[in-house]
């Protein structure tokens, strides 16, 4: 991977679906090697930006940029949780799957049976310590394991900028630690935007601390410089405005937070909430 720097931008970045503004004119600015949490409650529209950042949904209006020029879908890699491993596949198996988009067709079907030069795998692998598994079935690992090996192939692809949904939602909290350190060691330099729905894990791991509500970016900080605390008291004054002074968007944009939270229960994770 090349040691230049890298910039994302995100400039005005709107999108509607079902008739409701999901992200709203969205703007940020993020360097290589930094690490951003984007944090919110259900529904607040986190995966949809991660998304556009990743192309896979296209904007209403608003452009993704890395240095300068439009992003393309090769300059990013997908952290997918663990539990998109090939199950009956080795470890190894499943990381060069990962590296097999940039190469043809044909090549990306037989590389994964019959690896042709695996020592890049290997080495993705050893840094993110699990060489000594890499010939055991991806069903005999650990979940936090799994995510290793799914970080590795993410990491094959050689993109600069890393998206990563939720990565450590099903791992225990301390597995959730250890892999999320072997994310940022892992990474180097590239970009990584993860969104997280625990914010401790957010405000420990990662550099930067976007908050999402009502698909706009409600606050940008260090996480040096914030607390889990001050995390929750700027959603519940975004969400604590009177229905009178909320726009008709933003309490549509509430009305499907709180349908969201009762099926994914965002709280459940930040003690100390009051719903
Ligand atoms: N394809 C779609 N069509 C219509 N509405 C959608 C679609 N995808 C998402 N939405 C809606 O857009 C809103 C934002 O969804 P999104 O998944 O981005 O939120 P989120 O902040 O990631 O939520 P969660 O934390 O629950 O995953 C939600 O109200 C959701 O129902």
């Amino acid at each position: 991977m090349s040691e230049r720097r890298h910039e994302l931008q995100l400039e005005g970045l709107t999108k509607t679906l079902d008739g409701d503004i999901v992200v709203d004119d969205v703007t940020l600015r993020i360097a290589s090697d930094e690490r951003v949490a984007i944090v919110g409650p259900s529904g607040a529209g986190k995966t949809t930006l991660l998304r556009l950042v990743s192309g896979a949904v296209t904007p209403d209006s608003g452009t993704v940029l890395l240095n300068g020029t439009r992003l393309t879908s090769a300059a990013v890699s997908h952290a997918y949780p663990g539990s998109t491993l090939v199950d009956r596949r080795t470890a190894l198996s499943n990381v060069l799957i990962g590296g097999s988009s940039s190469r043809s067709w044909w090549r990306g079907l037989i590389e994964p049976l019959v690896p042709r030069n695996p020592d890049r795998a290997l080495e993705l692998l050893d840094r993110v310590g699990i060489v000594d598994k890499a010939d055991a079935r991806a069903d005999t690992l650990s979940a936090g394991e799994r995510q290793r090996v799914a970080f590795a192939r993410a990491l094959l692809q050689d993109a600069p900028v890393i998206v990563a949904d939720e990565p450590t939602a099903n791992l225990d909290p301390s597995t959730s630690t250890t892999v999320h350190e072997v994310l940022d060691d892992a990474a180097g330099d590239r970009l990584v935007i993860a969104v997280l729905h625990d914010m401790d894990l957010a405000v420990t791991h990662y550099d930067r601390i976007v908050g999402i509500a009502n698909g706009a970016v409600q606050f940008d900080r260090p996480a040096e410089r914030t607390t889990v605390a001050e995390l929750e008291g700027t959603f519940d004054r975004v969400y604590a405005k009177s229905s009178a002074t909320r726009t008709a968007a933003e309490n549509r944009s509430l009305e499907r937070t709180h349908a969201s939270e009762r099926v994914t229960g965002f709280w459940y994770d930040t003690p100390g909430h009051q719903k």
